[in-house]
């Protein structure tokens, strides 16, 4: 019996870069990820994306494009990790570090896919090119995946 939480996740990208946060604590510390976290209760997916995103960043954005839905399983846990991702291409603001991210933006072409959750490497592709997707990810530990399903879809 699975558990889903919900969880936001969105990549500002602009022309040749794409803005990444360091996680400074918690489990996903020392990690570069994009900016996400928990959709609390009464809270909409995206409202909660653009809350997380100015808390960790320090910017807001007009338009939202969801993007993805990635289902994160860990074996041994009853929690399904559900993370509706979205792709940013403008912004406001300029990305401001706080208490939990260090923002720094990444040429695309050298996006550090070895200082991230290892299954970013095989989304952020499809992500870069604008194409829809679902994924599914089950882990063992933090680091291995021993399993997963990726797909392109027209819609979401
Ligand atoms: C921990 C789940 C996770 C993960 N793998 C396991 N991989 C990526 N790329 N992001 C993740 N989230 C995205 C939502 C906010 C929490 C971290």
């Amino acid at each position: 019996m699975f558990t889903n939480k919900l969880l936001t996740l969105v990549l500002v990208v602009q022309p040749g870069r794409v803005l990444l946060g360091m996680k400074k604590r918690g489990f996903r510390a020392g990690k570069w990820n994009g900016f996400g976290g928990k959709v609390q209760p009464g809270e909409t997916i995206e409202e909660a994306t653009r809350q997380e995103l100015q808390e960790e960043s320090g910017l807001t954005v007009d338009a939202l494009d969801k993007i993805g839905n990635i289902k994160f399983e860990f074996i041994r846990e009853t929690e399904l990790l559900d993370a509706h991702v979205f792709r940013a291409d403008n912004y406001n603001g300029e990305p401001t570090e706080s208490d939990e991210m260090r923002p720094q933006w990444f040429d695309s072409d050298k996006i550090p896919f070895g200082q991230m959750w290892v299954d970013n490497i095989l989304w952020f592709p499809l992500m870069l090119q604008k194409k829809k997707f679902l994924g599914y990810f089950k882990f063992q530990g933090h680091d291995l995946i021993i399993d997963h399903k990726l797909e392109e879809v027209e819609n979401l």
